[in-house]
C-alpha cells in the first residue's frame, strides 16, 4: 500500500487547500492553548466545511476533558482524534465514548519508549510515533524533532501506526525508505516559521511521499 500522509496543524484555508490540492489522506486541527497552532472552534468549522470525504480530519490535544472534546468534535467534524499525554485507560475510555478512530501518540527517544506503545493495544486505534520533546517543552509535539528511525527497526506494531517527528520534504523519502511508515505526519517541516504553514513546502513534502515509494 503507497504511503499516505497527514498534514497537521493547519489554521488558514490557503494551506488547507495546498494540503488537499497535494494528496493528503489526513488534515490536523490543534485543540491546545499553547501552540501556535491553536484553533478557536469557529476557525476549526470554518476550515472543516472545505474538507472532502474522502479525507480524514483529525483533531489533535493533550489530555482532554470531554467537554473540550465534545466541542471541538461537533465544531472540526472530526474523523479521528489524536491524544498526547494520555494514559491507555483514559484513551480507550474516550474511544467509546466518542465513538471514532482515536490515535494514541507514544514519545520516541529511547528503545524502551517504543515498548509503550503496546500498552494502548486493546486502547486505541493508531500508533502515533513522534519525537519526545524535553522535560521542560510547552508542547509536546510540533517541535520539528526528529527520533532515531532504527528504534522502529524490528518492531512488531501492536497496531497500525503512523511516523511523526522532524519530518520535511528533504527527509520524508529516506523515512518511509527506512522505517516502511504507512503514514507520516508532519508540522513544523512545512512551515515558515512556527505555527505558519507555507504552501510551497506542503505541496513539496506530498511530492516527496508520493513519488519516492
Ligand atoms: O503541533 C502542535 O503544536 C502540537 C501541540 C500539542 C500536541 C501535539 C502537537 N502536534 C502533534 C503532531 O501531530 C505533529 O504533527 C507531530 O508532533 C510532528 O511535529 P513536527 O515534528 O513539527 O513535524
Amino acid at each position: 500500500m503507497p504511503t499516505t500522509a497527514k498534514i497537521c496543524g493547519l489554521t488558514s484555508p490557503a494551506t488547507l487547500d495546498a494540503a488537499l490540492g497535494g494528496g493528503a489522506s489526513h488534515v490536523g486541527f490543534v485543540f491546545f492553548p499553547a501552540s501556535p497552532r491553536h484553533l478557536t472552534f469557529d476557525v476549526a468549522a470554518g476550515l472543516a466545511g472545505r474538507v472532502p470525504d474522502h479525507v480524514q480530519r483529525v483533531g489533535v490535544f493533550v489530555d482532554p476533558d470531554d467537554q473540550l472534546l465534545e466541542a471541538a468534535v461537533r465544531a472540526g467534524m472530526l474523523d479521528a482524534i489524536q491524544l498526547h499525554r494520555t494514559a491507555p485507560a483514559r484513551v480507550a475510555a474516550i474511544r467509546s465514548k466518542f465513538d471514532r478512530e482515536v490515535w494514541a501518540a507514544v514519545a520516541i527517544k529511547l528503545r524502551g519508549d517504543v515498548e509503550k506503545a503496546r500498552d494502548y493495544a486493546g486502547a486505541a486505534s493508531l500508533i502515533l510515533y513522534d519525537a519526545k520533546t524535553p522535560d521542560d517543552a510547552s508542547l509536546p509535539g510540533g517541535m520539528g524533532l526528529r527520533f532515531d528511525w532504527s528504534l522502529l527497526d524490528g518492531v512488531r506494531h501492536p497496531l497500525r501506526w503512523a511516523l511523526s517527528g522532524g519530518l520535511d520534504g528533504g527527509n520524508v523519502a529516506e523515512a518511509i525508505r527506512r522505517t516502511g511508515a504507512p503514514l507520516v505526519d508532519v508540522s513544523s517541516g512545512v512551515e515558515s516559521a512556527p505555527g505558519v504553514k507555507d504552501m510551497d513546502k506542503i505541496a513539496t513534502f506530498l511530492k516527496a511521499v508520493a513519488t519516492n515509494q
